[in-house]
């Protein structure tokens, strides 16, 4: 049995970070997302904005060099910088507080380098999407990248490819296993989001709606993610505010919403809260 919590904003309410009257962009924290190559750079950007909306002081978008100038076109306020190898990545990471990895990075050996190359830095991580489904069948090599720090954020199809028949357990008890067993905190997508921490906490978010059932909703809340992360918020306190957050935004907007509307919500999902 796990002892699990709804997950309600009296838990995290008084950890969010408002900036104080002195505040300078860089310390309200800097937030990196890895993009796809030139026809795969939707997923960073949604990320990028969330991690903007949600209060991150600087976002960059980190891509290969053929999608730099379609990044760049698309962008205002979130910069772009581009690497043509993981150890330009791991240079380009290093100054940031947290990374999103995944979305829409490709299944390949590249991807799987870059990896390698982010965890390498001081940054934090939250990996999600293509660089959770690159391990499926050796989930060893990706845990073994990983830290107390990190997050991962899959649906249920990425998490049955990194845990075969854990689900069985019932979605709960699945995800505090994978936490312990990853030693990062786990977010299991889905109707109830389930948040576990490899220390064995867990919450079970509540306020969902199917109006997130729509591509790139997950990209937004890795960027949510990584946006708290980025302002001094633990990994499991960031992830329960963000999955809350990103379902309260999606309710808010309610029919018609594609990923795009979500960030555009986060303004009155912050000033409710605060
Ligand atoms: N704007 C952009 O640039 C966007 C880019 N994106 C990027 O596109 C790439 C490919 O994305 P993807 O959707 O094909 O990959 P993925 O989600 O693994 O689905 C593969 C199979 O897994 C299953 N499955 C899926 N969800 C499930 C669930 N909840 N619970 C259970 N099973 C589930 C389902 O199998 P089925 O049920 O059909 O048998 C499905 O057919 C990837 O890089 C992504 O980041 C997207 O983020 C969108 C916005
Ligand atoms: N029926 C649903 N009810 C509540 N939330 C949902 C539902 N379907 C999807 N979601 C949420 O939408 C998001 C979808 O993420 P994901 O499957 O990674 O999409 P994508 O890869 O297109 O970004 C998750 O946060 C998930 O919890």
């Amino acid at each position: 049995m796990t002892a699990s919590a709804s997950n309600d904003p009296a838990l995290w309410r008084g950890l969010l970070p408002w900036p104080g009257a002195d505040t300078h962009k860089h310390q309200r924290g800097r937030l990196g997302v890895v993009s796809g190559g030139r026809l795969n750079t939707g997923a960073a950007r949604l990320a990028a904005r969330a991690g903007l909306r949600v209060g991150a002081g600087l976002v960059r978008i980190l891509c290969p060099p053929d999608a730099g100038p379609v990044i760049a076109a698309a962008v205002e306020a979130v910069m772009v910088s581009d690497f043509e190898t993981p150890e330009a990545l791991a240079d380009l990471a290093g100054p940031l507080d947290c990374v999103v990895i995944g979305p829409a990075a490709g299944l390949t050996e590249a991807t799987e380098r870059n990896l390698a190359a982010v965890a390498g830095t001081e940054a934090a991580l939250v990996v999600d999407a293509d660089a959770l489904t690159l391990f499926k069948g050796r989930a060893g090599d990706l845990f073994a990248m990983l830290d107390d720090r990190d997050v991962m954020t899959p649906h249920e199809g990425e998490f049955e490819r990194l845990f075969p028949g854990l689900l069985a357990e019932g979605r709960e008890a699945a995800a505090v296993e994978a936490a312990r067993a990853s030693g990062a905190t786990v977010v299991l997508k889905g109707r109830e989001t389930v948040i576990a921490g490899p220390d064995g906490r867990v919450r079970v978010n509540r306020n969902g709606t199917p109006w997130l059932a729509t591509a790139g909703s997950g990209d937004v809340l890795a960027g949510l993610i990584g946006g708290l992360i980025v302002q001094g918020m633990e990994p499991f306190e960031a992830a329960s505010a963000a999955v809350w957050m990103h379902a309260d935004a999606g309710g808010r907007f309610g029919p018609g919403l594609i990923a795009e509307d979500l960030p555009e919500q986060i303004p009155a999902v912050l000033a409710d809260l605060r």
